[in-house]
């Protein structure tokens, strides 16, 4: 594979990316609000047979395309003689393909965009997608050297609604020396093993009490019931006041995410960023808090969750600004990304008896061996180790496709595997047309977890986690998570799953958050005789 950066030496090494936990539906209305108001204004009063109106949209149509045209030569998108703009339609003026994508993102295939497209053109075409000129790449290594190369070649690119919500300090969007140093801090944290152990013992403590109340009588929702879990290992909050304040105000501040970029009094985005304020204060609050007590040696110097790492850091960089921001950052994963890939799993177990049986006895197996060795808490690698377990999770996170895509911008012309990537264009790392091409996967629209008993799960042909420099640091967290729920999910519970939907945009969800109806197990684990008992 050749692959380089035109006029400078070749970027392969481990460089840096940037993540997508919300997908960019709003960027094209943030560059051109009132143009798209005003092509469908437009559209619309044609029915009404005016010639008046037709002349004006075909003016208005030159006046577009030629804005375009300019827009793109701007951008570099003339090739150079050794480099070739893959091939591909940029659409209609302004609005470019837009419209086709987001119908097929709304719908049970959304990789259909892309499967038309690479056809016609192969696997990476142009597109001109959210109100950007835009390469979509569906290649595995393309996809890769994108996400590895550093911000010498490309940047994040994320709707404004979110970079305004996100804040400019957030990991998200920032780039060089501070982004490898928070993401650094937040990867070592869930590295280090006593928090490892810790975190665990919270996360198990938060599932046991929350299914304790789980009633048999009405349905519980798999999708709600999976959020809250981590909260206590990323800022230290307990049960109580603060918690509630913490989770009211992350409800309003995350349903702007995905909102028009007016920050008008009224406006979703509005309330969204007011929302974020009076989270930044009780963080801040809980930052100085912490502060305090390690001044006055109160507590020790051992970090008990994300935001005593970031705050033990020396350097000045790390303003408590800055650590709000990225608290804040880490419980949209928290809160979104990891409840839906928990969701999923349950959803794809509900309808393949075998892979639930084969998930069941794994569990009961290591819990039954637990109990007989007096142990009433699994430990972090208890959970790591249960390898059909990890295969289910592996196999969700292939099928589910949480993470679509990444969305990045080159800042300087690119070449990579014979395309060129334009300077000022985007680039689009299409996962998802990856984990279901059948050229990589077997059925790869079936659930089937025991594909990965064979499949190497490094390759570049499985990412829901990224890659690079920006890949993603929860990624075991978000495995532990998992694990922990569905141990004791299986372990405790039958159940049956009400009639529910997968939805693709502009977030991964169930339609109804997936209501299911339980039963306890009359099974107990004696731990004096070491025996399970039938009570
Ligand atoms: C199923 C769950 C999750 C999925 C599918 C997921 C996916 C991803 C992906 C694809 C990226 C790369 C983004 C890019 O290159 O721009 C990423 C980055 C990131 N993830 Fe996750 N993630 C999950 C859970 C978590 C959890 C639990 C946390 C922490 C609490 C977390 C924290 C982060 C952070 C901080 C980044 C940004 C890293 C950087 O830009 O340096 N994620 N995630």
């Amino acid at each position: 594979m050749h692959c380089g950066l035109r006029g400078t030496p070749s970027q392969r090494g481990p460089h840096l990316v940037s993540l997508l936990h919300v997908q960019p539906l709003p960027l094209f209305l943030d560059k051109a609000p009132c143009t798209f108001a005003f092509i469908f204004a437009t559209r619309a009063r044609i029915r009404i047979s005016n010639m008046a109106p037709i002349l004006l949209l075909s003016v208005l149509s030159v006046v577009l395309f030629t804005i375009t045209v300019l827009r793109l030569r701007r951008a570099g998108a003339r090739p150079g003689p050794a480099h070739t703009l893959p091939r591909g339609s940029l659409g209609w003026p302004v609005i470019g393909e837009t419209l086709e994508f987001v119908s097929a993102a709304y719908s049970p295939r959304p990789e259909s965009f892309m499967n038309r497209r690479r056809l016609l053109y192969g696997k990476v075409f142009k597109s001109h997608l959210f109100g950007s000129p835009t390469i979509v790449s569906t290649d595995a290594e393309v996809s890769r050297f994108v996400l590895q190369s550093d911000a010498r070649a490309f940047v994040p690119s994320y709707p404004k609604s979110l970079s305004e919500l996100m804040g400019k300090s957030s990991i998200l969007l920032i780039n060089g020396a501070l982004q490898r140093r928070v993401h650094g801090l937040i990867g070592g944290f869930f590295k280090s093993p006593h928090l490892k152990s810790q975190i665990t013992a919270d996360m198990q403590s938060y599932v046991r009490r929350a299914m304790d109340s789980w009633p048999e009588t009405s349905p519980i929702l798999i999708q709600d019931e999976t959020k809250h879990i981590l909260v206590k290992g990323l800022i230290g909050l307990e049960p109580g006041d603060e918690m509630r304040f913490l989770k009211r105000e992350f409800h309003e501040f995350i349903a702007g995410l995905m909102s028009l970029p007016v920050n008008l009094p009224g406006t979703r985005l509005y309330r969204s960023l007011k929302a974020k304020k009076r989270m930044v204060m009780l963080l801040k609050k809980v930052i100085e808090d912490k502060r305090r007590k390690r001044s006055s040696g109160l507590v020790g110097e051992t970090p008990k969750d994300v935001i005593d790492v970031l705050i033990s850091d020396t350097s000045e960089e790390l303003t408590d600004e800055l650590i709000s921001d990225n608290m804040i950052d880490l419980m949209i994963p928290a809160e979104d990304s990891v409840p839906v890939l928990i969701t999923l799993a349950v959803k794809y177990l509900s309808s393949c008896p075998l892979a639930l049986r084969q998930l069941e006895e794994e569990n009961i197996e290591l819990k039954e061996r637990k109990c007989r060795l007096g142990q009433d808490s699994l430990q972090w690698n208890d959970y790591m180790s249960l390898s059909f377990t990890q295969d289910v999770i592996t196999e969700t996170l292939r099928l589910g496709n949480i993470i679509g895509g990444i969305m990045r911008k080159a800042v300087r012309d690119v070449e990579v595997k014979g395309h060129l990537i334009p300077n000022g264009w985007c680039v689009f790392t299409y996962f998802r047309s990856v984990h279901l091409d059948e050229a990589m996967y077997d059925e790869p629209h079936r659930f089937n977890p025991w594909r990965w008993k064979e499949k190497d799960m490094s390759s570049c042909s499985f990412t829901p986690f990224g890659g690079g420099q920006r890949l993603c640091p929860g990624l075991d967290l978000a495995r532990l998570e998992a694990s922990i729920f569905l141990h004791h999910l299986v372990t405790s519970f039958t159940w049956v799953a009400d009639d529910d939907q997968v939805v693709n945009f502009p977030t991964v969800r169930m339609k109804s958050g997936m209501p299911v109806r339980v039963t306890r197990k009359k099974v107990a684990f004696d731990r004096l005789s070491s025996a399970r008992v039938v009570s």
